[in-house]
């Protein structure tokens, strides 16, 4: 849900814009659940911290009392962190001399908190909206807003929580120390993980309000992505953050695992290891110092390399298998031993695409295909003419091309990118679409470069889903800063000079 917040800004979206959508479809709900548990107008206390959760009861305070009820506003911080948030207060503050029934109070300690109001309400015809807490919590619960959601819980009002329950984990809904324990939980655009993971009495009744925000926001890979890149922490050491090898190369390829293996360290991996055969190993050594190259006997990569390829994969996170391998006999039964040996991330690109059986891989979710639309068509023995062609306003089209891809990848479990003018990224009944990149991307080696950040980001701990859309995305925006450099005479090595760049920007 943070990603696609992000990324709704992106399409020019902005959060205070879901804050006024977000409070408005809050202060609906709250008015219909009035409506129907009371005959008459009530109160609303609405209890706010400082981030967009307390924003969201400031915006809905004013739709509320249009409706006709008294608001009471009970702020645990008035240092608000969110400036959406901050920009609605100050509305609300405007309103002087004041003609609407609103009273704001700053609950400052915990004295405050104890005499206020709901504690000694006796009567239950008034609701509480929770604002406190929402996907922003960290850590354990200061003092005021564990004392506030104690009162809450002990109030006859009815409950009402905001996105998520004060004090319950977004993501799990895990309550380590103490949450509310709402009548209802309002959930924007879409439940959020921890609600529905958590008991029904933790959250009571579910309802899930519309804030505006279109699938594209959710569909297209943006920079809010980004947020799926663990950030490293500060002690971690070598081999930490991904350790990876790349199987390929022959007698007259040795650029395509070395473009793949620099993209990988752009990416991020720690170690980055290439097995090939010895003449493009001596190549790669000699271009590369930055990678570690095992120099495997012949022109081929064979069967007898097997035995040593998997014994180097027992040191490595994840595996790419392709890159300017070639196609034999005997390179096809090692790449199909190995996907049957190797129980790892693997990724499947080039070469591999032409040699692997699909059938070695159909139930393994670790597995990433990286073909353009004809290894596509050839992998999954495609005989009509399909094409990626999702470059158009016509949502139908968009729809069925992407719907007949689906039900082609569907055989599988794995995760699949069809790259294209704007790639695609499915995995089960889930799909993205990126748009960064250009025409200039056609040169030689950047499939490789792509293959090499996937198998990168799958090494630091993405899933594959996760790892093959951020990866088809920092490929593209590379190739974008390449193409402002030299238009389209960058080359592939070029484009891997601003992967780091690409990733350091975007984690900011
Ligand atoms: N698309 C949407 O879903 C939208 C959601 N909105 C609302 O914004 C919140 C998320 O806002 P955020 O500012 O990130 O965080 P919170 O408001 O949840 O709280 C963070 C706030 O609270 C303080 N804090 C954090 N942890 C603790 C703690 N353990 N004890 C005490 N205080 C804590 C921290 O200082 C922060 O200031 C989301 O849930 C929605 O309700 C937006 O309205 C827009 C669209
Ligand atoms: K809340």
């Amino acid at each position: 849900m943070m990603v696609t917040d992000y990324n709704c800004e992106y399409l020019g979206l902005s959060r205070l814009c879901l804050m006024e959508s977000a409070g408005k479809s809050l202060a609906e709900e709250v008015g219909k659940i009035a409506v129907y548990t009371f005959a008459k107008p009530i109160k609303v206390v609405i209890f706010t911290g400082s981030g967009g959760n307390g924003g969201d009861g400031f915006v809905a305070a004013r739709y509320l009392l249009n409706r006709g009820y008294d608001v009471d506003i009970y702020m645990l911080k008035d240092n608000i962190r969110s400036e959406d948030a901050k920009t609605n207060l100050e509305i609300l503050k405007n309103m002087k001399p004041r003609l609407s029934r609103l009273n704001i109070f700053n609950l400052k300690t915990l004295d405050d908190i104890n005499n206020c109001e709901v504690v000694s309400d006796e009567t239950s015809d008034f609701i509480i909206v929770d604002c406190l807490l929402g996907t922003g919590i960290d850590g354990n619960l200061q003092t005021n807003i564990k004392r506030a959601i104690e009162v809450i819980n002990e109030s006859n009002g009815l409950k009402i929580s905001v996105d998520v329950p004060s004090g319950m984990n977004p993501l799990t809904g895990v309550v380590d120390d103490l949450a509310v324990i709402p009548d209802y939980t309002i959930s924007f655009h879409k439940i959020k993980t921890g609600v529905r993971n958590a008991d029904e009495e933790a959250v009571g009744g579910i309802i899930t309000a519309d804030i505006g925000i279109p699938f594209e926001a959710e569909y297209f890979v943006n920079y809010g992505d980004f947020l799926r890149l663990k950030n490293r922490d500060s002690d971690s050491h070598k081999g930490n953050n991904g350790r990876l090898l790349i199987v390929g190369g022959s007698a007259n390829y040795s650029g395509a695992p070395a473009i793949a293996g620099m993209a990988a360290i752009g990416a991020g991996a720690d170690l980055v290891h290439v097995a090939a055969p010895e003449k493009a190993a001596e190549a790669i050594k000699a271009t590369s110092p930055d990678l570690i190259v095992n120099s495997l006997e012949g022109d081929e990569l064979s069967l007898e390399h097997g035995e040593e390829i998997i014994r180097l994969s027992e040191n490595v996170d994840a595996i790419l298998i392709g890159p300017g391998a070639g196609i034999s006999d005997s390179t096809s039964k090692l790449f199909n031993l190995l996907v049957a040996k190797i129980k790892k991330p693997i990724v499947l690109d080039a070469d591999a695409l032409k040699q692997v059986e699909l059938s070695l891989i159909r139930n393994r979710e670790d597995i990433i295909l990286t073909p353009h639309i004809f290894e596509f068509k050839s992998f999954f023995k495609v005989k009509n003419d399909l094409k990626l062609d999702i470059d158009s306003y016509d949502f139908k089209k968009v729809d069925e091309n992407i719907t007949e891809i689906q039900f082609i990848t569907n055989q599988i479990k794995g995760t699949v990118i069809v790259k294209g003018k704007y790639d695609l990224i499915l995995s089960e009944n889930n799909f993205k679409i990126n748009k960064s990149g250009n025409s200039g991307m056609t040169v030689g080696g950047t499939g490789d470069a792509l293959s090499g950040i996937v198998v990168s980001l799958s090494a630091q701990g993405l899933n594959a889903f996760d790892a093959a859309s951020l990866a088809v995305f920092i490929n593209g925006l590379a190739g974008d800063r390449a193409f402002d450099e030299k238009g389209n005479g960058f080359s592939a090595t070029d484009l891997v000079s601003f992967v780091g760049n690409v990733i350091k920007d975007g984690l900011c």
